[in-house]
């Protein structure tokens, strides 16, 4: 195992009473800004049941983050943080509400242009606002992590900030609030979750099997529930274990103390920032190419993979390998996403506006990955193999 310093300071509350419990951990004095989407929180009651749990508090509301969340919108939040001398954040939302919740929470407090924020992957950011997050799409594992994906629309730039200063204080994981989401984000969430443990487990072995052992039980855990949630979208113990598997999968702690990968997450927000693919879409295509070309680096695991997951013990190390990998794709298909960027009516001139973009990202001789081996000529054969 490789030496470590994990660090989670958010508190969770979950289950059905989770959100009447909220109030208890909010100082009593707080100026509270309220932060959500494009407006289902309205239609669907939540934001109503959250204004009655912050009764006999001073609560502004900001809505109309965007998925995606764009810098141009969030400063809107700034501003009114700035000018009501807000004390406290509450978002109610996916991950774009609590990611724009986070960039909302170290601008205020921001000496400077808050762009660098994003420029600076977060290195500068010195303290932040206290942040509450309500998830009600299980899926980013934004509501108990320091991270944060914005977008400038104007650039066509999705950058990643990291920070501890914005952690959320508080998780409030309600299960039942994502009963009124659609299949489309149900499918998505599964497949971001599993992609998550998929970054931080198919790398190189170090002799982590605590890391292994939660890794692969979080992958068993989205694969037995997931036609089961799709379909009973009101099974409760189906999506609280959804919602519990999602959180856990990128909270750090699976992730302390092995490699890690994300190389496929960072080509796929290219791919969302130039074509607007949905996040999990983009791991969907992204993911199954990435292990195909680098099939011999990741074999060691790969094959472990194979072999816990989807049980295959028979043929080849290569042969159960790719089945292993063919399970993955035909898993994603299962729940209605492509594979490919074809099936975006995507072609060659994607692949090379996709390779421009991460050069302007990540600067000319980039090396993404575990082992620092995604350098823009792997990144052109990953995006050729998912044509
Ligand atoms: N912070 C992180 O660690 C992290 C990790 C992965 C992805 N991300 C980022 O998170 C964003 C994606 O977040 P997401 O997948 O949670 O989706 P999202 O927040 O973009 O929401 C997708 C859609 O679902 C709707 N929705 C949400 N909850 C609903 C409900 N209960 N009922 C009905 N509709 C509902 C929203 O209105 C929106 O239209 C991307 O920008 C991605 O890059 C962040």
């Amino acid at each position: 195992m490789m030496d470590f310093s994990f660090f989670n300071p958010t508190r969770v509350l979950f289950g059905r009473t989770a959100l009447s419990q909220m109030a208890t951990f909010v100082p009593k004095d707080a100026r509270i800004l309220v932060l959500y989407g494009s407006g289902s929180v309205v239609r669907n009651g939540t934001l109503k049941r959250i204004q009655t749990v912050l009764d006999g508090y001073d609560v502004h509301e900001f809505g109309g983050i965007e998925p995606n969340p764009s810098f141009e919108k969030l400063m809107g939040a700034v501003k009114l943080v700035r000018k009501k001398n807000i004390s406290f954040l509450v978002a109610v939302g996916g991950g774009s509400v609590i990611d724009g919740a986070k960039f909302v929470a170290a601008a205020a407090h921001y000496d400077g242009d808050p762009w660098e924020i994003l420029q600076t992957r977060g290195n500068r950011i010195q303290s932040a606002l206290p942040l509450a997050a309500i998830p009600t799409l299980p899926a980013t594992g934004s509501e108990m992590n320091g991270t944060s994906v914005i977008t400038r629309t104007e650039l066509s730039a999705k950058r990643v900030f990291k920070s501890e200063h914005v952690f959320p204080v508080l998780a409030v994981l309600d299960p039942t609030l994502t009963f009124t989401l659609p299949p489309r984000q149900v499918a998505n969430g599964i497949v971001d979750a599993f992609v998550h443990v998929l970054e931080q487990y198919l790398t190189y072995p170090v002799d982590g099997p605590v890391q292994d052992r939660f890794a692969e039980g979080l992958l068993r855990v989205l694969l037995d529930i997931a036609d089961v949630t799709l379909a009973e979208p009101e099974n409760y113990e189906a999506r609280a274990s959804l919602m519990w598997a999602a959180t856990l999968a990128l909270n750090g702690l699976i992730g302390a103390g092995v490699p890690q990968d994300w190389s496929s997450h960072l080509i796929g927000h290219e791919l969302t920032a130039l074509y607007g693919l949905d996040h999990a879409r983009t791991l969907a295509v992204i993911l199954p190419a990435m292990l195909s070309v680098r099939k011999s680096e990741k074999h060691a695991k790969l094959l472990q993979y194979a072999e816990r997951i989807w049980n295959i013990h028979t043929g080849s190390e290569n042969e159960r390998i790719d089945t292993a990998l063919d399970n993955t794709r035909a898993f994603f298909h299962r729940l209605g996403l492509e594979t490919s960027l074809s099936n975006y009516g995507l072609d060659e001139s994607a692949v090379e506006a996709l390779l421009a973009s991460l050069r302007e990202t990540h600067g000319n001789d980039y090396a993404l990955g575990e082992n620092r081996t995604v350098s823009p000529e792997l990144a052109r054969a990953v995006l050729e193999a998912s044509l």
